[in-house]
C-alpha cells in the first residue's frame, strides 16, 4: 500500500513526531470532529505502520496528504449512515478513515490478509469505533451476502477486476465509490463489460477538492443498476 493510485506527491507534510500536521487550522476545518480520531489514528499509523509493515517508510512525511486527506475526501460524498463496505483495507485506507468521518454508518472492513485483520481490529478498540466489523476474506467470498449502501477501495485492482469484485457487494440502486488517479478515464473505458454485467449508471471521474495546502483527489463513481 506503499504507493496508491488515487494522490499525488506535493503536499504538507505532517510533523513526524506527530503533534500537529502541517496546515492544522485547515485540516480541523475541513474535518470537523473527526480531527480529533483522525489524529489519534496518525500517530499509530507512525508509529506502527513500518514495523508492521502497513506503510513504507516514504509514506510517514506524506501521511496526511496523500493517505488520510485523500481518504477523507473520498468518505465525503458517502452516505451518512447505513452500511459501507471497504475493500482490501489493509491498513485501514480509506476504511478506518470512512469509520471515523461517519460515525452514524456500518463499516465492513474486508481484507484477505489476517494480520491486516489484526490491525484493523486492534486500531478499531484503541479509536473506539463501534461502528467497525473486520471481514477477514476475499471480497468475492461476500458476494451476495453484504447488501451494503455503497462498497469503496483504494489501491486494491485496476476498475475492471474490481467492479467484479466490489459490485455484488452493494444491493442495486447502491454506489461504488474508488479512489483512482490520473488513469481513471481509460480505467473506466477498460472496464465498460464488467460494468455492464451489473448494468451500472453514471460511471464517471470526478475530482474532490482537498482543503487548502492539500491534494485534489480523483475517485470513480458507479451506481449498481442489477
Ligand atoms: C495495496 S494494498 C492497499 C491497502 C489500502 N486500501 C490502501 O490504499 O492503502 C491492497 C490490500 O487489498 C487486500 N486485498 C487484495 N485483494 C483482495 C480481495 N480480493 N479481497 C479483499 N482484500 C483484498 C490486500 O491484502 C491488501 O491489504
Amino acid at each position: 500500500m506503499s504507493t496508491p493510485d488515487g494522490s499525488r506527491d506535493s503536499a504538507a507534510s505532517p510533523d513526524q513526531e506527530g503533534s500537529e500536521p502541517a496546515g492544522a487550522d485547515a485540516l480541523k476545518a475541513f474535518l470537523g470532529d473527526a480531527y480529533e480520531p483522525m489524529q489519534q489514528f496518525a500517530q499509530l499509523l507512525i508509529a506502527h505502520g513500518e514495523e508492521r509493515g502497513l506503510i513504507g517508510p516514504r509514506e510517514i512525511p506524506r501521511l496526511w496528504d496523500r493517505h488520510l486527506v485523500n481518504c477523507s475526501l473520498l468518505a465525503s460524498v458517502l452516505p451518512q449512515s447505513g452500511r459501507i463496505a471497504d475493500v482490501g483495507s489493509g491498513a485501514g485506507l480509506p476504511g478506518i478513515v470512512i469509520a471515523i468521518m461517519r460515525p452514524n454508518a456500518r463499516v465492513l472492513l474486508v481484507e484477505s490478509m489476517v494480520k491486516r485483520c489484526e490491525w484493523l481490529g486492534e486500531v478499531s478498540d484503541r479509536l473506539g469505533l463501534s461502528n467497525v466489523e473486520v471481514l477477514n476474506g476475499r471480497a468475492e467470498e461476500y458476494a451476495g451476502a453484504l447488501e451494503a449502501d455503497a462498497v469503496t477501495a483504494r489501491a486494491v485492482a485496476a476498475l475492471d477486476k474490481l467492479t467484479r469484485w466490489a459490485m455484488p457487494l452493494v444491493h442495486v440502486g447502491g454506489e461504488m465509490v474508488v479512489l483512482k488517479g490520473a488513469s481513471a478515464e481509460q480505467e473506466i473505458e477498460s472496464a465498460q463489460k464488467a460494468l455492464r454485467k451489473f448494468a451500472a449508471r453514471d460511471a464517471a471521474v470526478q475530482e474532490l477538492t482537498g482543503p487548502p495546502g492539500y491534494s485534489d483527489a480523483r475517485i470513480v463513481r458507479a451506481t449498481r443498476g442489477r
